[in-house]
């Protein structure tokens, strides 16, 4: 049987309820707004950090498992709350905490009640109890919203959408890059982490990211596997590479590592900012260029080219579940379109015989094998590449020829981020 909830005596207390707050106003931000969890984050940096760490965490909870929580909040009102309603929002956050944080009942009650002071305190106070009351079965993975579930079944089938609830429901391990494939291997050994590709180590600890040993060496930074594929597509021995849409350098970084000599451009001035901090404390070296890809004219061309284009972003469903709420389809078809142009402008910049690599970090072909298909049917100087040698074995290239991680795989080792990429090469003059 559930533990009953002592529903009549909440605590007086207010500890705790300025997190609360804090999470809804970041809830607010996120769904009514379409902020980032992030950006709607830097909204509480006046609270103690424990506060603003446990408003983070329940925010994420609550947008992991909107769906499920939802569903419990109707089964126990007669009249539907409107979606955007304070009750609904102090609800959702209450049962988030009670399924995903393993917050206390009590503790639950007496940090959501002040929420709704002066507003629909009984509504709140009354749907609570009956829920838990009756018991909240969180046994089965959320499942991911309506039309995302339907849109993934139709593109990828029933399996994938299982193991995307799956891997929305566990957290994420860290993965960094290393500069060097040597030291790779040995930080794996000395701090208890698995390499599953070269320059690669995966953390399975929550610590933060700056206490982490050897942060202040820079001889790593954090990138999730996916995320580090693309640049892996960029042939060896291409000496001059230009990264568009690069910031904050992941795969800048990567690419300079290797030894290629990296010209890296991106519209945003502050996220070039934030790459120039980036190679700062790594060591390595770029050339920074702030300009629009669509727009910029580098004068001369390159042996291969990278654009990682700005994209939905719903293969990181995992650490940033609010893409699923804000990649709608008026959003992809933008997204795509803007993508399209990006990569015909990126083309004029790879030499006879140069390579071309496209990648998103999303889960929708629209932006990724469509984008691409509309590209070879325009450019027939190009043609696909497939994986190449540098990729991992746990890769394997489409019948495209594309690279196209999906949720599942890897999955008993962590899982990977949703990612889409293509090497294409240009045909000698
Ligand atoms: C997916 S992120 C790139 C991530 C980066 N490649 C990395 O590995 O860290 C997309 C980037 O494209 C940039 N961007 C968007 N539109 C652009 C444009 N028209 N020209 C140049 N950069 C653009 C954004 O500022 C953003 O930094």
């Amino acid at each position: 049987m559930p533990a009953r909830c002592a529903l009549a005596s909440p605590l007086p207390s207010t500890e705790g309820v300025a997190a609360r707050r804090a999470a809804l106003a970041m809830l607010d931000a996120v769904l009514r707004r379409g902020r980032t969890l992030d950006s709607a984050a830097q909204g509480s940096r006046g609270l103690a950090p424990a506060d603003q760490g446990l408003a983070i965490a329940i925010a994420g909870e609550v947008l992991r498992r909107l769906p499920d929580l939802d569903a419990m909040i109707d089964s126990a009102t007669r009249q539907r709350l409107p979606d955007d309603s304070k009750a609904r929002m102090v609800l959702r956050l209450a049962l988030a905490q009670k399924i995903g944080l393993g917050t206390p009942e009590h503790a639950l009650v007496a940090t959501a009640l002040p929420l709704v002071d002066g507003g629909p305190r009984r509504l709140v106070h009354g749907v609570l109890g009956t829920l838990l009351r009756r018991g909240i079965d969180s046994s089965a993975p959320p499942r991911l919203p309506e039309d995302v579930e339907h849109r993934w079944e139709a593109a990828w089938g029933a399996d994938v959408v299982a193991a995307a609830r799956r891997q929305i429901a566990s957290r994420p391990a860290l993965d960094l890059s290393f500069a060097s494939a040597e030291a790779a291997t040995a930080y794996a050994a000395d701090h208890g982490g698995v390499s599953l590709a070269t320059r690669h180590v995966r953390l399975d600890n929550a610590q933060a990211i700056p206490s982490l040993a050897g942060f202040g060496g820079g001889g790593w930074w954090v990138q999730d596997l996916a995320a580090s594929l693309p640049a892996r597509l960029i042939p060896a021995d291409a000496a001059d590479v230009l990264d568009l849409c690069s910031a904050p350098g992941g795969k800048a970084m990567q690419l300079a590592a290797a030894g290629h000599r990296v010209t890296a451009v991106d519209l945003a001035e502050s996220r070039l900012k934030r790459l120039s901090e980036n190679l700062d404390r790594t060591g390595l070296s770029a050339n920074l260029v702030a300009a629009d890809a669509l727009s910029w004219k580098p004068g001369r061309q390159f042996d291969a080219v990278l654009l990682d284009a700005p994209c939905s972003a719903t293969g990181t469903f995992r650490r940033h579940s609010e893409v699923l709420y804000r990649a709608r389809p008026r959003v992809i078809a933008d997204s795509a379109a803007l993508q399209s142009r990006l990569l015909a402008r990126a083309a004029e910049w790879v030499r006879p015989g140069g390579t071309l690599v496209y990648s998103v970090c999303s889960l929708e072909p629209q932006e990724g094998e469509q984008v691409v298909a509309d590209f070879l049917a325009r450019h027939d100087r190009f043609q696909v590449g497939g994986a190449g040698p540098q990729m991992p074995a746990f890769v394997a290239a489409t019948d495209r020829g594309f690279l196209r991680i999906l949720p599942g795989l890897l999955e008993s080792e962590g899982g990977l981020d949703g990612f889409f990429a293509a090497r294409l090469v240009r045909a000698a003059d």
